[in-house]
């Protein structure tokens, strides 16, 4: 089974595809740690992330740079929604998110485009949302744990941008999947985020047989 979990910045959708991917026993892959790591790269190598050419050779990063905590920070994340507008870095990296979707046995992928170009033909596809405010007060939660300090103000406003950049963009922008389940996280707990999407993924599984 292919679950394909698509939304836009701190919607939960890792946290759903984590759980869904414990939950029915397949392997997960955080499409977005793609883009972050050639972003780092971009960062680390000082190109410019506004150059094609530039980021696409940053695109052979070491997997080990996969694990790299500096990713997940916003600073990594905004420069990855400009490197990901490039249609040949999204080519660069569309094999091996396919692959990995396609193994034997099937696989839960989260990100922005998964349902409509990584796994169109995905089992499963759900649309996770939450309004900007709630995504912004959670991020900045997170970012506060890990020792991160930004305002709420700072953070909104890069959540909003992202938002723009990656809906607005010509290649693969963030687009609900015709055939996805929408679900909006907004006034849930983790728990029942969780729950509803399981039942969604039972739904989607009843109905196709
Ligand atoms: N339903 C929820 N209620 C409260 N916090 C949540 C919920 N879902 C996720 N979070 C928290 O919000 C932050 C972002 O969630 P994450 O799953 O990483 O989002 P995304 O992958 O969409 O960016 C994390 O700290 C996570 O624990
Ligand atoms: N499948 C994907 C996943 C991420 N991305 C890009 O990578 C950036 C970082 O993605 P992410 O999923 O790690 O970000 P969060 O939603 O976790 O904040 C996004 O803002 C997108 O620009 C993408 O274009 N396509």
């Amino acid at each position: 089974m292919i679950i394909a979990v698509d939304g836009p910045a701190a919607s939960g959708k890792g946290t759903i595809a984590r759980a869904l991917a414990r939950h029915y026993g397949l392997p997960h892959l955080d499409t977005g740690l793609l883009y972050r790591a050639v972003a780092a790269s971009v960062l680390r190598e000082g190109l410019a992330p506004e150059q094609e050419d530039d980021a696409v050779s940053a695109c052979g990063f070491d997997d080990a740079l996969l694990a790299d905590p500096w990713l997940r920070t916003d600073e990594v994340g905004q420069i990855a929604s400009i490197v990901s507008a490039h249609p040949l870095v999204r080519a660069a990296l569309l094999q091996r998110q396919k692959a990995f979707a396609h193994q034997p046995g099937g696989a839960v992928l989260d990100g922005r485009d998964i349902g409509t170009v990584i796994a169109p033909d995905a089992d499963v596809k759900l649309f996770i949302k939450a309004t900007p405010t709630i995504r912004a007060q959670r991020r900045h939660l997170e970012l506060r744990k890990n020792g991160v300090g930004s305002s709420l103000d700072k953070v909104l406003a890069d959540i909003r941008a992202r938002d723009e950049r990656d809906s607005q963009r010509s290649e693969a922008p963030l687009v609900q999947a015709e055939d996805a389940a929408a679900l909006d996280t907004s006034f849930l707990s983790i728990d029942a985020a969780v729950q509803r999407a399981i039942e969604l993924v039972e739904r989607r599984r009843a109905a196709r047989g």
